[in-house]
């Protein structure tokens, strides 16, 4: 089922505004949709810089991104950073992909459950590598976490995790530690539709955490700053 509303929603990417059409997933769940490759040239200068910017500091050697929307993300960060190759991690299934590592996925967008799958001819580009892995959004942080599996089953020491944006917050919970790696350029809520509306779901952005990039809370313990973030929110600030 792909419906599109009549509704939009309003994301600063990089510090500049995109309008992105909220469709529907099903009866009751609602997604502002990025699709990357819709979004044309500059929208991928802007994330290419952005994301390369954040992260050159860390001194990535290589960046893998998830097939497919992850792609274009992998490729323009990977430019920026002056690093020739890059890994992509598979979605579907190929007979060139027979020998591969496996992880299972379900994403946000997909019904059926997924396999996300790394070539065993890139674990060489991967081993003791510096890496960073992207993709272009980071909603229940299914396929971040798949795919940060497989690169460490691969031997890699990663750096950083960057998507253009984030959706809610339930990935935090998904990635426990792992969340520490992620920077995002801009974040969205997921939504529930409620009486034909969609509507942002407070549950999954209720569960956020004080942004380590905000600072305040970044000598705090997980569970403190989580317990800090709801009883913030419940208060209406
Ligand atoms: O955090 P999650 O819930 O896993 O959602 C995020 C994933 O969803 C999309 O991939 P999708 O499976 O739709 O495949 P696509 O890139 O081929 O569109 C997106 O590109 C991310 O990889
Ligand atoms: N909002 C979104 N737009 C495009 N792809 C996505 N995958 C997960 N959430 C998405």
């Amino acid at each position: 089922m792909y419906l599109e509303t009549s509704q939009t929603y309003r994301v600063q990417v990089a510090g500049e505004n995109f309008s992105l059409p909220i469709v529907r997933l099903s009866e009751r769940r609602a997604i502002a949709l990025l699709m990357v490759i819709d979004m044309g040239i500059r929208f991928g200068d802007l994330v290419g810089d952005a994301l390369a910017r954040h992260f050159a500091q860390l001194k990535p050697d290589i960046v893998v991104g998830s097939a497919t929307l992850g792609v274009p993300v992998a490729i323009e960060v990977s430019r920026r950073l002056g690093i020739d190759q890059y890994v992509i991690l598979q979605k579907s299934p190929k007979f060139h992909l027979a020998d591969a590592l496996v992880e299972d996925v379900r994403s946000i967008t997909t019904a059926v459950p997924q396999r996300l799958l790394l070539d065993r001819r890139s674990i060489k580009l991967l081993q003791g590598r510096r890496v960073l892995v992207v993709d272009d959004v980071i909603a229940t942080g299914s396929s971040m976490a798949a795919a940060l599996r497989l690169v460490r089953r691969a031997g890699a020491n990663i750096i950083g995790a960057g998507a253009i944006l984030t959706e809610g917050h339930a990935w935090r919970n998904l990635l426990g530690d792992d969340a520490r790696l992620v920077t995002s350029l801009g974040h969205i809520p997921q939504f529930d539709i409620v009486d034909g509306v969609a509507t942002p779901d407070i549950v999954t952005e209720k569960d956020a955490w004080t942004d380590d990039r905000a600072s305040p809370g970044k000598n705090l313990t997980q569970f403190q700053r989580r317990r800090a973030a709801i009883q913030k929110s419940a208060a209406g600030m």
